[in-house]
């Protein structure tokens, strides 16, 4: 693992590029990303539309393949891996928090919860499995279906199936974007804690500033590169840089005199 000063990077992203399509209909999702994110950090990923933070969580993760460049997680090169390896990498070292929470109808919370492990073939410890569901605040629902709970409900069981593996590191794609404002806090401290008590290592991509203010830092993406860095986010601070960046993203942008035309 790369050691920076007393810090370990759990997962580094080294000169990635990743393009989409081909000749003239190519897209340059990230443009030469270099990025470390250490044990027991929460960072979060900012950026105008398009910028490129999707891809930057996927390749991060080992859901997609960078064009050129490495992503190491644990000191791992994931390139180099085969795609069985990749998957068996994932179940193990990685927790998914993605909006559209991909829980399964059929099965009730606790069911959901231990999917992940029964996918692994480890057995669930039940007072553990227990106590991550009352920490998500579900004890009473420990046998609902997820048609019978809130959005926020259904987030928060998404993230105690994320935790109940005790991964490395947890990747977070806009986990609060449906949620009311208490929900999303509750999301927000869960997060939190699993970084202050647990040494997770948190990646969240969030277009919210009150979001990112949870985080220990924001790395700010335009046009697939990272553009800027801010430690300690306050709320007013990360909406003052993105704004910036989204005013000279449009500036920029042949699309952008036209969207200010249009919402004059
Ligand atoms: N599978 C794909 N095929 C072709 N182009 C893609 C694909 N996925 C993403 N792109 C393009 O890559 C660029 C970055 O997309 P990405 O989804 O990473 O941005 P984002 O910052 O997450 O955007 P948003 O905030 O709108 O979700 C965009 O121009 C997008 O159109």
């Amino acid at each position: 693992m790369y050691q920076q000063g007393d810090t370990v990077e759990v997962v580094r992203l080294l000169s990635v590029r990743k393009a989409y399509g081909k000749d003239r209909a190519q897209v340059l999702a990230l443009d030469d990303v270099t990025a470390g994110f250490a044990r027991g950090t929460f960072t979060a990923v900012m950026g105008p539309s398009g910028s490129g933070k999707s891809t930057l969580l996927h390749c991060a993760a080992g859901l997609d393949k960078p064009t050129s460049g490495t992503v190491t997680l644990g000191g791992t090169d994931l390139s180099v891996m085969r795609e069985v390896e990749l998957t068996k990498l994932r179940r193990d070292r990685i927790g998914f928090v993605f909006q559209a929470f991909n829980l399964l109808p059929a099965l009730d919370v606790e069911q959901n919860v231990t999917l992940p492990l029964r996918l692994a073939g480890r057995r669930a410890d039940p007072a553990f499995v227990r106590r991550v569901i009352e920490q998500v605040g579900l004890g009473k629902r420990r046998h609902h279906r997820p048609s019978e709970l809130s959005g926020g409900q259904q987030q928060r069981v998404a993230i105690a199936r994320a935790l109940v593996t005790h991964p490395e590191v947890i990747f977070a794609d806009e986990p609060t974007g449906a949620l009311d404002t208490r929900s999303a806090q509750e999301v927000l401290s869960l997060l939190r804690d699993a970084t202050n008590v647990s040494r997770q290592t948190i990646v969240m991509v969030t277009h919210d500033p009150v979001a990112a203010s949870y985080a220990d830092r924001v790395l700010f993406l335009a046009d697939g590169r990272v553009v800027d860095e801010l430690r300690q986010p306050n709320p007013d601070e990360v909406a003052r840089r993105m704004t910036a960046l989204v005013a000279r993203t449009e500036q920029r942008s042949p699309e952008g005199p036209w969207l200010s035309e249009l919402t004059r």
